[in-house]
């Protein structure tokens, strides 16, 4: 299918109204075969005025969900996982409801209660009491099933972290595996994405990257530079590092079925709505969006102190985006951001 010319001079002009609500930089890498665009504005660094570019490294936050399925996914191919049996068959401490499967799990369907929304109530008191903390996966159950689950498992989509920390704790169980060494041998090193680690839970990235900057809750009050962290809270649903052509080529990769078998990428993509307009929706692991122009794009959005990401590719991989703010706890600036996605698939519809 032919998409329309991505809208560079939109994708440019949201970029800078990103910056003016107050993010210091934003970068945008579209990918299409051989062509590339690549949109920057403001600085990565604050600090030293360095300007913002698009091969900076980042924290992808939930982007790491998509990583997580894949492995996941992977596992039920090799026949080492039952999707709809319980978590519980496979976890050394049980959750509290046996009913709970693998697949609500992956879909945000368990019921389990989100533990950040306690952990970052106060959003930048939360954040210091944890950046340097190191979590097991237990630690961050526990406080999870301390609160009643959301809903009868099954019952409803809510998301919540937990989920994928309880699947990176499933996989570590069954294969004695580490989900650093899943990512690095099962995606990172097959894909070449060589810009993107899991070095959890080192604090520091490595190479070029971009600085963060979490926005605090009483917004008069300057920045905090937030880039150095173990995202211990975060982990197998939050913690990997990469760059914008590394997550294009990710999804990419994706849903042309390099990764998986099609039974299971078909599975993983079998989207189920989560907003009343149908125009979001999840799958396993993965978000799906349909634009103004009808075109359906897959990714996953992310969040962490700091770092609002958008990685998003078309049905058939043939043309992915990835876009960066490096702020967070700014939700105009997420939305802003998310402006991308349409000049990007949709072109110039200002005609
Ligand atoms: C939404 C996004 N989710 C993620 O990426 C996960 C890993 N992040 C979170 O759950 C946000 C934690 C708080 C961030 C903090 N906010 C606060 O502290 C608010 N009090 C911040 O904005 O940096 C997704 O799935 O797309």
């Amino acid at each position: 299918t032919s998409l329309p010319t991505p809208d560079t001079a939109t994708v440019r002009s949201v970029q800078k109204t990103a910056v003016a609500q107050g993010a210091p930089g934003a970068l945008t890498r579209i990918d299409e075969g051989t062509t590339s665009y690549r949109i920057v504005t403001g600085e990565a660094d604050t600090g030293n005025h360095t300007k913002m570019d698009s091969g900076r490294r980042f924290r992808v936050g939930s982007v790491s969900k998509t990583f997580t399925a894949v492995v996941l996914m992977q596992l039920a191919a090799e026949g080492r996982v039952d999707l709809d049996a319980p978590a519980n068959n496979y976890l050394s401490k049980s959750l509290p409801d046996d009913r709970i499967t693998v697949r609500h799990l992956l879909s945000h369907r368990s019921g389990l209660y989100d533990y950040t929304n306690d952990m970052f109530y106060y959003t930048v008191p939360g954040f210091e009491a944890v950046r340097n903390k190191v979590f097991t996966y237990q630690d961050l159950i526990d406080l999870s099933t301390a609160r009643p689950l959301n809903n009868a498992p099954g019952a409803a989509y809510r998301y919540s972290n937990t989920n994928f920390v309880v699947l990176g704790q499933l996989i570590e169980n069954i294969t004695g595996t580490p989900m650093a060494t899943h990512y690095q041998q099962r995606i990172f090193g097959p894909l070449r994405l060589r810009s993107t680690a899991y070095v959890h839970p080192q604090t520091t990235i490595s190479g070029s990257f971009a600085r963060g900057y979490l926005r605090q809750d009483d917004t008069t009050l300057p920045l905090v530079d937030s880039t150095e962290q173990t995202v211990s809270w975060g982990q197998s649903a939050g913690a990997v590092i990469s760059n914008a052509v590394d997550l294009n080529r990710f999804f990419s990769s994706l849903v042309s079925g390099k990764l998986l078998p099609a039974e299971h990428l078909k599975q993983m993509m079998t989207m189920v709505p989560v907003t009343a307009d149908g125009s979001q929706s999840y799958g396993l692991g993965l978000r799906a969006r349909k634009l103004s122009c009808g075109t359906t794009v897959y990714g996953h959005t992310g969040t962490v102190q700091g770092y609002y990401t958008y990685a998003f590719t078309t049905a058939d991989g043939t043309r992915s985006m990835t876009s960066l703010a490096n702020t967070s706890n700014n939700g105009t600036v997420n939305t802003t951001l998310g402006a991308t996605l349409e000049a990007t698939f949709c072109g110039d519809t200002s005609t």
